[in-house]
């Protein structure tokens, strides 16, 4: 296995995922495997959080693995520099949800053992990718109002490469992936965001709402889900369209197909939007600009010891309550009252 890397992205917060890190460490130094530290938030390390996630992974020395070691934000971390780089990620549960992450610190031998030898399912995740009728820019200033412990900053996404394959869609292709979801969001909190949805370039409503939340399959389970919308199966290939707090009668999702692209365009007099790739500030829109949301070329792969569980993870992360009376009516005729 000599030549191989893992690349590995950790909680740093948290004293059960450094100790965890320790573990894939030994692992690897006892399988002749190299281990580089990917985003790492330490000032003192040179803030190497602020490249791209193609840095990362060129920085990382292009692991064939990454493993993360956290939560669900951790993990989307990780995902997006694997899925720079095509290569699958692999999540450990340090954390407080841990919808997204696949084995516990206690598995991490059975899953590196298994990984290196071939013994994995990899779970296809469809992403989704940006282009938009400008480079998204932060203004000055923002990181100070956002530095509440979640690192620093990332930059806006560049633009792709031009030697990177042409994306069939009007506007700037940008350099970016997100596993779960793009926000488009209200900036100062007394003005509602005034935003036009476009499906394949034709309207489709205007709204006036909080965010929109436009989620693949996997994303749909978190900010989606908080705001209403409906639960898909990570094997669809769509996107789901939801609105926080539209002041309107219209408030329901849409589901499309994943070739049906969104547009979302911020309206004349509507206040600034933040957007923002999976949870995180990644540009400001003004009046005019626009952004489409588009699945991206690469799936992500999740690596997966097990088949598939996903409506049992769901049941259980989730702590989902049956109703009084079906559990009432589930009971056998001799455990029933009277
Ligand atoms: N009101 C909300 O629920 C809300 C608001 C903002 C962002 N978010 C979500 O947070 C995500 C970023 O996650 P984070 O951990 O960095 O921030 P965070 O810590 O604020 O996470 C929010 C919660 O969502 C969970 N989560 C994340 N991805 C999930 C998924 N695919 N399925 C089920 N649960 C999931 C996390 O475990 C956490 O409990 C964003 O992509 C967005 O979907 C949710
Ligand atoms: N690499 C890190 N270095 C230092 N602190 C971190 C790091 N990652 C996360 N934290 C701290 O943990 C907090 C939670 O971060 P985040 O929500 O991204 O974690 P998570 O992996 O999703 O875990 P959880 O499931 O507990 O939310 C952040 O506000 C930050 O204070």
């Amino acid at each position: 296995m000599t030549g191989q890397r893992i690349g590995l992205v950790v909680h740093e917060g948290r004293a059960a995922a450094v100790a965890a890190a320790e573990a894939v460490r030994r692992w690897a130094a006892d399988h002749s495997i190299g281990v580089s530290d990917i985003d790492v938030w330490e000032p003192s390390l040179g803030h190497q959080r602020r490249r791209n996630a193609g840095d990362e992974a060129e920085a990382a020395g292009h692991p064939a693995l990454v493993v993360t070691i956290g939560g669900d934000g951790t993990f989307l971390r990780g995902a997006r520099i694997a899925a720079k780089d095509g290569v699958p990620v692999l999540g450990v549960n340090v954390g407080r949800v841990g919808f997204l992450t696949e084995i516990e610190p206690t598995e991490i031998d059975t899953a590196l053992d298994a990984f290196f030898s071939g013994r994995v399912q990899l779970d296809e995740r469809l992403m989704l990718t940006l282009c938009a009728s400008r480079p998204l820019e932060i203004p000055g200033g923002m990181e100070a109002l956002l530095r509440y412990g979640r690192g620093p900053l990332l930059p806006p996404p560049p633009p792709l490469p031009r030697t990177a394959e042409p994306v069939d869609r009007p506007g700037v292709a940008l350099d970016v992936t997100a596993l779960n979801d793009i926000v488009f969001e209200k900036l100062a909190r007394d003005r509602q965001a005034s935003l036009g949805v476009y499906l394949d370039e034709t309207l489709f409503a205007s709204y006036s709402a909080d965010a929109l939340v436009v989620a693949s399959p996997t994303g749909s389970t978190a900010y989606n889900f908080a705001a209403g919308g409906p639960i898909l199966s990570p094997r669809l290939g769509a996107l789901v369209f939801t609105p926080v707090a539209p002041h309107m009668v219209f408030n329901r999702s849409l589901v499309m197909a994943a070739d049906e692209a969104v547009t979302v365009r911020v309206l004349e007099q509507s206040g600034q939007v933040a957007v923002s790739v999976d949870g995180q500030l990644r540009g400001v829109l003004d009046p005019g600009d626009w952004v489409t949301v588009l699945p991206a070329r690469e799936p992500a792969h999740l690596v997966r010891l097990r088949p598939s569980e996903f409506y049992s993870r769901l049941r259980e992360r989730f702590s989902l309550a049956d109703a009084p009376a079906a559990v009432a009516d589930s009971r056998r005729p001799d455990q029933a009252d009277g």
